[in-house]
């Protein structure tokens, strides 16, 4: 053995978690069907057609498909406006054959992203975007986690990642992400510092921190010279060209865990998309769990 041979960070494979969480989705949707006579169905709504949300919205229906969930798509042209989407949205709350709802983000700047979250039922926010599943995830009611920050503390658990009284360093603050995976963290008793674009002295922030979320949206936005030695990294961030915040290669070197882009959050923000859609289906219909 060299003692020259940098440390090398062991891998939280998101892929494989993904896998076998997919797969007990699978059948608990499978039971449901047999029960109810009625799939799981996953309304999914995209406005506009950029190609990196057409690319997801497709892999998520794809994903649904092979746990055998239905899924029913809504493309709005690019210049829906604000009052139309949340109809539509509105409308798929009062379906009954529907059980969950994803809005894919962004929306675009004319529309009132928020607005139109919030034209989503709690009880089929799947994708855990509404004020409604933030607060009850912040106050450690029932409700569902936002879907990314759930799946990043899935993998966390699942590589038994200690949080209590660790300093748990997020960087961003986006609704979606940064800031609900803070209050998981939180929720868990990490101590927890936000960073964002306004944060002075980032770096010293980041040097602190025992467990790191990257979710900025900037590719390889940190490195591994700012790491504390032993830190679990977490790289939330997906970039064109399928890169992360993260400059995996030195933060590798570093960390005692990490992420991998692609691989690692991605796989898991679907399957607890998925995971989520089951239990509201399993509810809806009144079935027991
Ligand atoms: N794998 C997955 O399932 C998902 C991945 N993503 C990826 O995660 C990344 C972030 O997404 P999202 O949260 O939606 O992005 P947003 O653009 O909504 O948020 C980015 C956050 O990063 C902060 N930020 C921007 N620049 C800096 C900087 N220089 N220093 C410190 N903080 C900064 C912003 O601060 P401020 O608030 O001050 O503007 C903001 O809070 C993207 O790469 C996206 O593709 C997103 C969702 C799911
Ligand atoms: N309302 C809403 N909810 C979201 O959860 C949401 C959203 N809007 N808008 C966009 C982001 C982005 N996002 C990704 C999900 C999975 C992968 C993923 O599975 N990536 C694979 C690679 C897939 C490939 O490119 O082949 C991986 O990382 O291994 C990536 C990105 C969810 N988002």
């Amino acid at each position: 053995m060299s003692q020259t041979t940098s440390p090398t960070a062991r891998l939280m494979d998101g892929s494989a978690l993904a896998r076998r969480l997919g797969a007990e989705t699978a059948e608990r949707a499978a039971a449901l069907t047999a029960r109810t006579g009625q799939a799981p169905c996953l309304a999914t709504v995209l406005v506009g057609e950029d190609p990196a949300s057409v690319t997801y919205v497709r892999m998520k229906r794809n994903r649904c498909a092979k746990a055998g969930i239905q899924s029913r798509h809504v493309a709005l042209p690019a210049d829906t406006g604000t009052a139309q989407l949340v109809d539509t949205i509105g409308g798929l709350s009062a379906d009954p054959g529907v059980h969950g709802i994803l809005l894919q983000h962004p929306v675009g700047p004319h529309v009132d992203e928020r607005a139109a979250f919030e034209a989503i039922a709690p009880e089929k926010d799947v994708d855990g975007v509404t004020a409604h599943s933030f607060a009850a995830m912040s106050l450690g009611m029932p409700g569902f986690a936002s879907c990314t920050p759930g799946g990043i503390m899935r993998l966390l658990d699942h590589y038994d990642v200690e949080l209590s009284g660790k300093h748990a360093v997020v960087v961003g603050r986006s609704a979606i992400l940064g800031k609900p995976a803070g209050m998981l963290l939180l929720a868990r008793n990490a101590t927890v510092t936000y960073c964002h674009s306004r944060t002075t002295d980032l770096a010293a922030h980041v040097r602190e921190a025992d467990v790191l979320i990257a979710a900025v949206g900037r590719a390889r936005f940190l490195h591994g010279d700012q790491l504390k030695p032993g830190a679990v990294v977490v790289d939330a961030g997906y970039n064109v060209g399928n890169v992360g915040d993260v400059d995996f290669a030195s933060a590798a070197a570093v960390a005692s865990l990490i992420t991998p882009v692609p691989g690692g959050v991605g796989p898991m923000t679907i399957a607890t998309l998925l995971a989520q859609t089951v239990d509201a289906a399993t509810r809806l219909s009144g079935a027991a769990g």
